[in-house]
């Protein structure tokens, strides 16, 4: 977990959009950026189906930050995967400016392709260890004809090597990732990814695998981007201190066993939790929560999380919760359901508690 000591020094960062709940079924005349409508995804194995991702909506516009938050095996990678592009999900569809990625043409697709940039988990594993710097960054930028001479290539690789931090540039254009740190890895993959001159990049847990102090650097680093291009977000951690300092002004979606459990502001959603596995979570980590107003000797009950191959019936949290009451939550899947001010919560409790309506959206 991060010390969020670490991060709390920064300063807010201006976003060209400041964070309004984004609607996935909003009307045609104003798309979002992309927009997940009723996403699933059911992987076929020899042991059977396996349900990683069930009914998954959500959407953001541009510029805005997204955060999927969870614990392992949630879903997280496989909702951005099929986000990205790099997987079709088993049902439902992903747009992009309004338009079904499914359906687009060879023009639209191209469009997309370079637009929405994926940036991995482990940059070692991301780049091709037998290419320099240059040659990674040169690569693309050549291919869709940005830089049309090799000097032209070299320069825009170093202008993007000094936007992710990584200067004098001529220092590490001729190096090869085996020459680099960690943290100067991933600046070169975020940097790769900003080649085509992206409008939303998905980030999977791009600062995971690296030591704290260089992934508060990292951070800070995508947050000044976010903030001087204007690019979105989709920033996939299961860390909640990371979620809350990189999407702060943005919003946030809480996943359990393949579907989106709470969606709201991310400062709302940290503020003041309202399903019981959000509160759960949070209240794993006693210093996102120096008030100490989340009750932290509440820790989710029962077994391990559930097999993705035996859910749970009703609302799949309830062997685990502390709310869970006879009836409703054994029998029924819970529906997001707006409670307000653009937060949705999948809890009948919930619901009930505060006179809720479930959203149509069917997220
Ligand atoms: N290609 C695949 N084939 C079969 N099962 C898969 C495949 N990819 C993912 N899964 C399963 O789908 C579920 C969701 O995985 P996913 O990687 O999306 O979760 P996650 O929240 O990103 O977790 P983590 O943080 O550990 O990566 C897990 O149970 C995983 O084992």
């Amino acid at each position: 977990m991060t010390d969020v000591d670490d991060l709390a020094v920064e300063e807010p960062v201006e976003v060209p959009h400041q964070a309004e709940p984004v609607d996935p079924d909003a009307g045609p005349e104003r798309p979002p950026l992309m927009a997940l409508r009723g996403v699933s995804q059911v992987f076929r194995t020899k042991s059977g189906p396996i349900p990683a991702v069930r009914d998954v909506s959500l959407a953001l516009d541009e510029g805005q930050v997204l955060c999927l938050v969870g614990e392992s095996g949630c879903g997280k990678t496989t909702t951005a995967r099929m986000a990205a592009g790099l997987a079709e999900p088993s049902d439902g569809a992903i747009e992009y400016k309004g338009v079904d990625l499914a359906a687009m043409n060879s023009r639209q697709r191209t469009e997309f392709r370079r637009s929405v940039q994926f940036v991995h988990q482990d940059p070692y594993a991301s780049l091709n260890p037998i290419r320099t710097v240059y040659s990674t960054l040169a690569s693309p930028l050549r291919k869709h004809g940005i830089a049309a001479t090799k000097q032209e290539a070299w320069d825009a690789a170093a202008a993007l090597l000094e936007q992710v931090d990584l200067t004098p540039a001529e220092n590490y254009l001729t190096k090869y990732p085996h020459q680099l740190s960690g943290g100067q890895r991933q600046r070169v993959a975020v940097a790769r990814s900003l080649t085509l001159r992206p409008r939303l990049i998905i980030a999977d847990e791009a600062t995971s695998m690296l030591d704290v102090s260089i992934r508060v650097g990292v951070l800070r680093t995508l947050t000044k981007l976010r903030k001087d291009l204007g690019v979105g977000f989709v920033f996939i951690t299961h860390d909640l201190a990371i979620a809350r300092y990189f999407a702060a002004e943005g919003h946030m979606a809480v996943m359990y066993l393949g579907r989106v459990v709470e969606y709201g502001r991310t400062t709302d959603i940290i503020d003041d939790p309202q399903h019981p596995y959000t509160k759960a979570l949070l209240a794993a980590v006693p210093e996102i929560d120096p008030t100490n107003r989340l009750d932290h000797t509440t820790h989710i009950t029962g077994v391990d999380i559930p097999s993705l191959t035996a859910l749970p019936s009703g609302c799949t949290f309830h062997p685990r919760c502390p709310i869970a009451r006879d009836g409703d939550c054994h029998e029924v899947e819970p529906q997001l359901t707006d409670v307000d001010g653009g937060r949705r919560v999948a809890c009948h409790v919930v619901a009930e508690t505060t006179g809720a309506v479930a959203s149509g959206g069917g997220d």
